[in-house]
C-alpha cells in the first residue's frame, strides 16, 4: 500500500514542507489501556482518524455501533473477507474482527494520520504490506493483577470473559517483541504522553517530510 502526501512540493514561492499519512497502531493485552489511550490521542490529534473495525463480538453496553465497531455477523464477516474488503482480519478471543479498506485508504489519500486498536495478528499483516507507513506501538500493564483489576473495574465483561482474556494475556504480551515502541501504562496521563512522543518523533522521519529536497535547495539558494 502506498501512503500519498498532504502536501505536494511547492510551486513558485517559499517552499513548504508536507507530511505523508503514518498507521499509528496500538495493541496491548485486553484491559491494559489502549482504547482510553486511543480515546485521548484522538482529542489531542485533529489530524488522527480512527480505523473503526467490523467486529462479530457482541456490543457492550454504552457502545455504539458505527462508532466503537461496525458490529456485523459471521455470514457477513465472511462476504468482506471473500470480498477483500478487509486490510486485515483475525480471530480474538472467539469473535472477529478486521479492518475495512476504503475507510483508511480514503484517510490515508487525504494525508491523515490513522489510529489502529487490533492486536498482534493484525499488525503483523499490515506490517506485511506496508511496512514504512507504520508505527507500531505495544502497551503492557504495570503487574497482572492490576491488568485483571482494570477489567473489573471496566464492568464490561462477565468474570467467564475476564476469565478468558486473563489466560490469554500472557501469550499476548509475548508479541511485544515485535512492536517499535513498549510503553508501561501505569498512569494514563504519562502514557498518552508517551504515544504523543511517538507520534511526533515519527511525523520527523525524514522519509515522511515532503518537499524537503526542494526546502533545502532553496536555504542553499540564500547563501
Ligand atoms: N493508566 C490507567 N490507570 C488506571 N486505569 C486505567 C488506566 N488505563 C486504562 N484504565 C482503565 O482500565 C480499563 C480498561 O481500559 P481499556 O478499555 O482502555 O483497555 P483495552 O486495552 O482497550 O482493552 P480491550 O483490548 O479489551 O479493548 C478501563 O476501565 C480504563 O478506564
Ligand atoms: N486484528 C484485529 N484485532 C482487533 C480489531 N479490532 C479490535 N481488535 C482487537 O481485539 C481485541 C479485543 O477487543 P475488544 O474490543 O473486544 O475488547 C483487542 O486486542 C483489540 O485490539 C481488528 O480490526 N483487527
Amino acid at each position: 500500500m502506498t501512503v500519498p502526501m498532504d502536501m505536494q512540493p511547492a510551486g513558485p514561492g517559499p517552499a513548504k514542507i508536507g507530511r505523508r499519512g503514518l498507521m499509528l497502531v496500538l495493541s496491548s493485552p485486553s484491559g491494559a489501556g489502549k482504547t482510553t489511550i486511543a480515546r485521548r490521542m484522538l482529542q489531542r490529534n485533529s489530524s488522527l482518524t480512527m480505523s473503526v473495525s467490523v467486529t462479530t463480538r457482541p456490543m457492550r453496553p454504552g457502545e455504539v455501533d458505527g462508532v466503537d465497531y461496525h458490529f456485523i455477523d459471521r455470514e457477513r464477516f465472511e462476504q468482506m473477507v471473500a470480498e477483500r474488503q478487509l486490510l486485515e482480519h483475525a480471530r480474538v478471543f472467539g469473535n472477529y474482527y478486521g479492518t475495512p479498506k476504503e475507510p483508511v485508504e480514503q484517510a490515508l489519500a487525504k494525508g491523515r494520520e490513522i489510529l489502529f486498536d487490533i492486536d498482534w495478528q493484525g499488525t503483523q499483516q499490515l506490517a506485511e504490506n506496508a511496512r514504512d507507513d507504520l508505527v507500531s506501538v505495544f502497551v503492557l500493564p504495570p503487574s497482572a493483577k492490576e491488568l485483571e483489576r482494570r477489567l473489573y473495574a471496566r464492568a464490561q465483561d462477565s468474570a467467564e470473559v475476564i476469565a478468558g482474556r486473563m489466560a490469554k494475556a500472557s501469550d499476548e504480551m509475548s508479541h511485544y517483541f515485535d512492536y517499535d515502541y513498549v510503553i508501561v501504562n501505569h498512569d494514563i496521563e504519562s502514557s498518552v504522553q508517551q504515544v504523543q512522543t511517538i507520534l511526533e518523533a515519527e511525523r520527523l522521519k525524514r522519509r515522511r517530510q515532503v518537499g524537503l529536497a526542494d526546502f533545502v535547495r532553496q536555504l542553499q539558494d540564500g547563501l
